[in-house]
């Protein structure tokens, strides 16, 4: 399918291939989170792919978080499979643990509320991102932590790896400092690079752009696009902000009431009458007055900001 098609067709919404044709490194096929009566995730299958940038959005409520926390581990799916598909190798994420999912799958993740160790230096967060990779290097023996084996060298290696990424994040100079002192947008930063020192193949980020500033939003895309494009790497991307989700994903999922409502390029998802329905809270048979639509399209394109943001429903 070329992009012009991709852009203007609609998909069926159990649909699980990538708008572009990109490879998928992820995909999720019919998961389901159930807490109790309340159904979070229903039946969503997707997939996103490899060194592209794949956006979660939808209304507070429509089940995006949760989403997160079945691919990170933190929640056992009710129902489904979550398969990463890197370097030739399959993991089925439904099936490991959380430190398995980071260490083995190399899925790493941002959250919403920033969980920095504020109390360690900038410098020590992102040595601490690598701490398994330290600790094979050491063969787990005191003799290897005393430096006899490659745990010198893997030290070194990850020291200039850190000094890379605070560089990619422009925090050099702040290295020595308490992570805890740096200002919002900085340790937003910092979080990202701290992912990044433990080299995902995917990474998931729960609304970086929260509270960030126009400039702040806009370095933010940057970084990403670097990321993207720089580290080859899948980025899968929960956000509000759609200055950031219009003008850096390559693809877009739409999630209402925990189920899928829509998927496609930018383009597409702008224009679908399902998306700007969930977004006025609107039912399908309600006509939308095209005054109502005029006034949705630069919101949802990202020239404007959401009046509704942060509300609720
Ligand atoms: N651990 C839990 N136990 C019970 N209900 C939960 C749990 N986690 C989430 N939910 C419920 O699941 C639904 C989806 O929540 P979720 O946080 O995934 O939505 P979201 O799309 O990320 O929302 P927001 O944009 O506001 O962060 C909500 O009704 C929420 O109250």
């Amino acid at each position: 399918m070329s992009l012009a098609e991709a852009e203007t067709q609609s998909r069926d919404v159990h649909d699980k291939t990538v708008p572009s044709g990109a490879r998928p490194l992820l995909t999720v096929d019919h998961l389901t989170m159930r807490f109790g009566g309340l159904v979070a995730v229903n039946d969503v299958s997707f997939a996103a792919g490899d060194a592209e940038i794949t956006a979660i959005i939808g209304p507070n409520g429509a089940g995006k978080t949760t989403l997160f926390n079945c691919l990170t581990g933190f929640y056992k799916p009710t129902v489904g499979r979550l398969t990463l598909d890197s370097s030739g190798r399959q993991h089925f994420l439904e099936r490991m643990d959380d430190f398995r999912i980071s260490q083995k799958a190399h899925v790493g993740r941002t959250f919403q509320n920033i969980r920095l160790f504020p109390a360690m230096s900038v410098l020590e967060n992102l040595m601490v991102a690598q701490h398994n990779a330290l600790m094979r290097a050491s063969g787990y023996s005191v003799l290897g932590l005393l430096g006899i084996g490659g745990y010198r060298k893997a030290e070194r290696e990850a020291v200039d790896w850190a000094r890379y990424w605070l560089e990619q994040v422009d925090l050099v100079d702040r290295a020595d400092d308490n992570a805890g002192d740096l200002p919002y947008g900085a340790q937003r930063r910092l979080e990202i690079a701290r992912a990044m020192c433990s080299r995902p193949v995917l990474l998931c980020l729960d609304e970086p752009a929260a509270g960030l500033n126009p400039r702040e939003s806009a370095e933010l895309n940057a970084l990403l696009l670097y990321i993207k494009e720089k580290h080859q790497i899948g980025l899968l991307l929960i956000e509000h902000d759609m200055s950031v989700v219009m003008e850096i994903s390559d693809h877009i999922v739409v999630l209402d009431y925990g189920r899928k409502i829509s998927d496609g390029t930018p383009a597409f998802v702008r224009g679908d009458p399902t998306v700007i329905r969930a977004y006025l809270g609107e039912e399908e048979d309600d006509e939308i007055p095209p005054e109502v639509v005029a006034d949705l399209a630069p919101v949802l394109a990202g020239t404007k900001p959401d009046p509704s943001d942060g509300e609720g429903r």
